[in-house]
């Protein structure tokens, strides 16, 4: 396959200043993702994440990322920031995540036997989600946490555009991405300082390695 014709979609997780926001979007990221999950350290307020999507440059999504929120917090989020993509990395069913009216992708955990499933099952699960995302974390944990599961484990005939997650970062997104050829890949450890703060430098090596695994010529 040619990879010349094809753009891997990027989207940076976790922000919580607008100054990295402005500064993702210059470098090339098609989506900037804000975290309600309850227990991680990348948590915004609606507040916070409404001022920041005011410094999104345009044809740059907003993405909302909860784990097992409230309804009502997700509501929140919905009315307050209005973001174009739901991603949901806990329990949540299908009824749940289609019930705000936006898209929503549904993140599987490579630890848990949704994972071991054959993709026919994920779909039925999950039929209304816009596409999957595989990231490393299992039952109890969090994502975020910039571990890298075995690229191999991903279900083969997955018939929704997915995203790869997990520990990727500008050393590893070369070979990740020839290895599995997603849709998009979705990183937030990988572009820090510390979680929340985002590394202007790791965040345009890392854009550069994307770039160069989408003009490399697959045999
Ligand atoms: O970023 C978080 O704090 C977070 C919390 C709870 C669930 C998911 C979270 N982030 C997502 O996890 C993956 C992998 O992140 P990393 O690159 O390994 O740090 C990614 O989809 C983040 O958006």
């Amino acid at each position: 396959m040619n990879k010349t014709l094809f753009r891997t979609r990027i989207k940076f997780c976790g922000f919580t200043r607008p100054g990295d926001v402005r500064l993702a979007c210059e470098l090339g990221a098609d989506a900037i993702g804000f975290v309600f999950a309850p227990e991680s350290p990348r948590r915004v307020a609606p507040e916070e994440a409404r001022a920041m999507r005011h410094a999104l440059a345009p044809l740059v999504d907003a993405v909302a990322l909860f784990m097992d929120n409230p309804v009502d917090e997700v509501r929140e989020v919905v009315k307050q920031v209005r973001p174009s993509l739901l991603q949901f990395h806990g329990s949540e069913d299908d009824a749940f995540c289609r019930g705000f009216g936006v898209p929503y992708v549904k993140a599987i955990p490579m630890g848990t036997e949704l994972a071991e499933q054959h993709p026919a099952n994920i779909h039925m699960r999950y039929p209304s989600a816009a596409g999957f995302l595989f990231d490393s974390h299992s039952v109890g944990t969090q994502g975020g946490s910039g571990e890298v599961f075995d690229w191999s484990r991903i279900p083969a005939g997955v018939q929704k555009p997915f995203m790869l997650a997990g520990g990727l970062h500008a050393g590893n997104i070369f070979d990740a991405i020839i290895g599995t050829l997603p849709w998009g890949v979705d990183v937030s450890s990988g572009i820090e300082s510390e979680p929340g703060l985002k590394d202007g430098e790791k965040m345009r090596r890392f854009v550069e390695e994307v770039r160069r695994a989408d003009c490399h010529q697959l045999e």
